[in-house]
């Protein structure tokens, strides 16, 4: 006997969130169906679920995915796993807040899972960190200039983001400061603190490249167990180049493992 599909309700219908909802509608994942879209705005007429509200989604999924926004996690997490209703996080950049990171992964009876998005080897960091800590972990994010401006920032800064004719040092930091302050596009810097279990460990950088067609993130770390170098360069989604393209198909697998599609690479 089949087990029945689980319910799954997506919040945020943007770059991330229109990818998924047409994949999961068209049947990209045996055994989840898209039953409903939660969004701030308008979803427009070629949307394949109906829209609803955050509560009404946890009366009607058994799954809820995020692809909204830190503040969505902020707001809405606890409430969500309190509900029996389990979690997968695009904004894993939340996490950055330990307070609330414990308070999210000791809530229940909902699951929090987070999708390694536009990472990979977090795998592979998380099977070192469980042999002891790593004694160095990098992270060294470059992405588009307009990406990267922020309200925070001051004349000076925002005037060497915008005149930069080469790579330009925007922010160094750790993984419990930076995906704060890029909310949109450090999610990352949260997601290496995730697999090595320590957001003060994670050395992160963040520079902009007027010339980064493809926006890079290079992981590097070291520890009495080995080493670990992990890169990827990512084309920008087109409506979005803060999101690599590739993330929304990210989601869609860390969907295929939660459903327990055979053959994953878990
Ligand atoms: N882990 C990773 O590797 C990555 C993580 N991310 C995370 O995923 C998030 C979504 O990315 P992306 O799809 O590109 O973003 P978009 O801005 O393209 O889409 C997000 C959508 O969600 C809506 N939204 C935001 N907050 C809420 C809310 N509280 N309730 C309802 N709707 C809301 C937005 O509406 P409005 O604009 O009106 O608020 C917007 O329509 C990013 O903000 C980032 O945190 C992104 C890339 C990589
Ligand atoms: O999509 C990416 O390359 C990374 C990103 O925006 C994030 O981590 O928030």
């Amino acid at each position: 006997m089949t087990a029945p599909a689980l319910r799954t309700g997506l919040i945020g219908w943007g770059a991330i969130g229109r990818v998924v909802g047409r994949a999961l509608a068209d049947g990209a994942v045996p055994g989840a169906a898209l039953v409903c879209v939660v969004d701030n705005r308008p979803l427009g007429a070629d949307v394949p679920a109906p829209r609803c509200t955050v509560e009404q989604a946890l009366e009607r999924c058994d799954l809820l995915v995020e692809a909204a926004g830190q503040g969505l996690v902020r707001e809405w997490g606890e409430r969500v796993l309190e509900s029996g209703t389990d979690l997968l996080i695009a904004s894993t950049g939340a996490l950055a807040d330990e307070d609330l990171a414990k308070r999210l992964l000791d809530a229940g009876p909902g699951r929090l899972h987070a999708t390694g998005g536009a990472l990979g080897g977090l795998d592979l960091l998380q099977a070192v960190c469980a042999m002891g800590p790593l004694d160095e972990v990098r992270l060294t994010t470059t992405k588009l200039p307009a990406t990267l401006e922020q309200p925070w920032m001051g004349e000076e800064l925002r005037t060497r983001l915008w005149t930069a004719t080469g790579p330009v040092e925007v922010m160094t930091g750790t993984a419990r400061d930076v995906p704060e302050r890029f909310p949109r596009s450090t999610n990352v810097a949260a997601s290496v603190a995730l697999a090595v279990g320590d957001p003060g460990a994670v050395r992160v950088t963040v520079v902009a490249d007027p010339a980064a067609r493809q926006t890079s993130h290079v992981v590097e770390a070291h520890g009495p167990h080995g080493s670990y170098r992990f890169e990827v360069r990512h084309v920008p989604d087109p409506g979005n180049p803060a999101t690599s393209g590739v993330v929304p198909y990210a989601v869609l697998r860390s969907l295929g493992a939660l459903t327990g599609r055979t053959g994953q690479i878990l």
